[in-house]
């Protein structure tokens, strides 16, 4: 992947009422019966929309790909445990798996092939993971990297006169 150029800081705020967005979009596809937190990125997402849809059986796959923008090869740690399996009739039925967002697609595809039923929405998509996500806010150029609150804080910025970076 070229290293991106462009970068997409998202606020607290910002990504509450992207958040609510994407769950009113998801409101007309459900009910579903449990949430799947695709970790990390997708635990604050799926708080949210469980808020928002009433749900309270959440689950969690827990995968690692990205040492910080360099993605690796994905390592599943954890599945989706078996009642939330047996929920989904084993291959996701009426579940709904989210995440923050979706960029090679790869994670999707990971996802996808344990529960191929579940729907799958992330806040954000870069166009190569695009085909993989059933439901999304936002696209982002594929040269886009975006920054996502729990990742970051204001910074003091020097007065311009004082020769501001
Ligand atoms: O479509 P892809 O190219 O697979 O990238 C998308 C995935 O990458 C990030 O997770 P990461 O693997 O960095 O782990 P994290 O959520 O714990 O930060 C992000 O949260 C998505 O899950
Ligand atoms: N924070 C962050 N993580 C990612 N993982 C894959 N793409 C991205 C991105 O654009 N931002
Ligand atoms: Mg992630």
């Amino acid at each position: 992947m070229a290293p991106p150029e462009k970068a997409f800081p998202v606020s607290w705020d910002q990504f509450h009422r992207d958040c609510r967005a994407l769950t009113w979009r998801l409101n007309e596809v459900g009910p579903f019966q449990a949430i799947i937190a695709i970790t990390r990125g997708g635990l604050v997402p799926a708080a949210i929309v469980a808020r928002e849809l009433g749900i309270r059986v959440i689950d969690t796959v827990c995968i690692a790909s990205y040492d910080h923008t360099r993605q690796g090869d994905l390592k599943a740690l954890k599945g989706v445990s078996a009642d939330v399996a047996k929920l989904g009739g084993g291959t996701g039925k009426g579940l709904l798996i989210v995440d923050d967002l979706v960029d090679t697609g790869k994670t999707g595809r990971l996802v996808r092939s344990m529960m191929p039923d579940a729907h799958f929405a992330a806040v954000y998509a870069k166009p190569q993971g695009k085909p993989l996500v059933d439901t999304f806010i936002t696209e982002v150029s594929q040269d886009t990297w975006i920054h996502f609150p729990w990742d970051t804080a204001l910074s003091f910025q020097p007065p311009i006169r004082d020769g501001a970076g």
